[in-house]
């Protein structure tokens, strides 16, 4: 059907001018005048770029949670941190040595006292003394300078003589506030927390620290051949493997305890599972289920729990079925059973939404590089091959296949043939998606 000339599809058509709008027949009730009634119709059959603007589209905004630091690894801090004190809080020997005044550099000089570190009485020097310190140790009040063990010489009376040409005024002494002044801003909004991030905060003495959460994520697998590994298969049945690698994927994300359950294909327990994930969640992820055969609930139980179907089925293989979906604030996800699909998928769909939804860095993962052998296909559908990229040249992999994961398991990235494409020869130049 063609809405040439009706007013929501001239709307639409202005705000696109360099893109043709194509409707499906059952599209066309929606009356579609802005770009948001645009991005809640039901699509079917889109291509990536679509699949990946509509998810963009729908993310909720980013929550935040506090979390003691040493569970804070890889997340995002968000909010600035402001230091309460100064660091260091006293003037500090950087060196195991004498602390004197650089005025006695040139003196006999009387070591008078002794100062470990952990020392927490102040020590007071006075002119023509020097008191022996270690690093880490309070410098004395009056002290200006440390001198290194090294250079001096000492004597049995227990007096040093300085032999440092090269010594300066403040030499080995790190001053009080000289990492963060006390009231300053320590670490700014929007900083990834690395093992050294994490290091300075816990040196300025933070406990806790306010991240862009993480979202809750409930794992639903479905299928009545799926059985758990450490058991024997009977005839038919195959180990289930897909919750394995989304949970070590989800992991890489920084989503460490992910709550995952199996329900045989059966509507009304599907039904009751999404239900309860949806109480638990923010992100729900089916596998399995989605496609058109007649034990392929996930599309219709989604539907049934009140899911809006953003979109069903990309054109792209693997991962032709996937099935996005909405509830207010929550995403649903229908990924593909066959596991090099429900990976893919997750690559391509998943990971992005979270990395926004959790303000992680965004990651440059789609590079130009040359293929080291052909691969032809039929355009109509991007094509997303498990690949191996050395730094130079991509070499797709065997066993392409979407239920298998052998070469999957070496492969580092994923090479795109696009939409229209007829494949690669040796030698093109092609885009890839790195995987790590
Ligand atoms: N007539 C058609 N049949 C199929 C089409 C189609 O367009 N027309 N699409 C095919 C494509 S493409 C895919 S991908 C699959 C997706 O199917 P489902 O999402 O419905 O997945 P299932 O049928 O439940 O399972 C597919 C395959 O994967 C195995 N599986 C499922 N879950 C797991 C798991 N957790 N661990 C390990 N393996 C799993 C399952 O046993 C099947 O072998 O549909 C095609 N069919
Ligand atoms: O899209 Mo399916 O994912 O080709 O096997």
């Amino acid at each position: 059907m063609c809405l040439e000339g009706q007013q929501g599809a001239k709307k639409v058509a202005e705000q696109f001018p360099e893109d043709r709008v194509v409707f499906y027949y059952e599209d066309a009730k929606y009356d579609i005048d802005t770009q948001d009634d645009y991005f809640n119709l039901p699509h079917q059959f889109i291509s990536v770029q679509q699949a990946k603007d509509i998810i963009h589209h729908h993310l909720p905004a980013p929550k935040q949670i506090q979390l003691p630091l040493e569970e804070a690894l890889g997340y995002t801090l968000a909010q600035t941190v402001v230091a309460r004190q100064s660091i260091p809080a006293f003037p500090q020997s950087s060196m195991d040595g004498y602390a004197i005044r650089y005025s006695d550099k040139e003196g006999e000089l009387p070591v008078v006292d002794k100062i470990p570190a952990g020392t927490t009485v102040e020590k007071i020097l006075t002119e023509g003394q020097a008191m022996r310190i270690y690093t880490g140790a309070p410098l004395p009040q009056g002290a200006d300078t440390v001198v290194m063990q090294e250079k001096v010489d000492l004597s049995d009376a227990n007096t040093i003589q300085i032999r440092d040409e090269a010594l300066q005024l403040g030499d080995n002494v790190r001053p009080q506030g000289s990492e963060v002044q006390a009231d300053s801003i320590a670490m700014l909004k929007g900083t990834s927390l690395t093992p050294a991030a994490i290091g300075y905060l816990a040196s300025i003495g933070c406990r806790d620290v306010l991240v862009t959460a993480p979202p809750r994520i409930q794992l639903i697998l479905t299928g009545d051949e799926l059985k758990p590994i450490g058991t024997a298969l009977g005839y038919g049945e195959v180990y289930e493997s897909n919750s394995y690698q989304l949970k070590a994927a989800l992991q890489q994300q920084g989503i460490l305890h992910v709550e995952s359950r199996h329900v045989p294909d059966d509507r009304s327990q599907l039904q009751a599972a999404l239900e309860h994930a949806l109480d638990e969640a923010d992100i729900v992820l089916l596998v399995g289920g989605v496609s058109v055969g007649d034990y392929d609930y996930v599309v219709d139980v989604a539907k049934a729990c009140g899911i809006k179907q953003r979109f069903h089925r990309i054109r792209q293989k693997p991962g032709k079925p996937l099935f996005f979906g909405t509830q207010n604030e929550k995403l649903v996800f229908g990924l593909p059973g066959n596991p090099s699909s429900a990976l893919t998928c997750f690559y391509l769909y998943v990971a992005p939404a979270l990395e926004r939804m959790m303000q992680l860095p965004q990651r440059t993962r789609s590079i130009k590089t040359h293929t080291t052998h052909a691969y032809s296909k039929k355009p109509g559908l991007t094509h997303f091959l498990k690949a191996r990229y050395d730094g130079h040249a991509v070499e797709p992999l065997h066993a392409q296949e979407s239920y298998r994961l052998q070469s999957y398991a070496q492969a580092n990235c994923l090479l795109i043939l696009e939409e229209d494409s007829n494949g690669c020869a040796a030698g093109d130049e092609v885009f890839i998606h790195l995987l790590t």
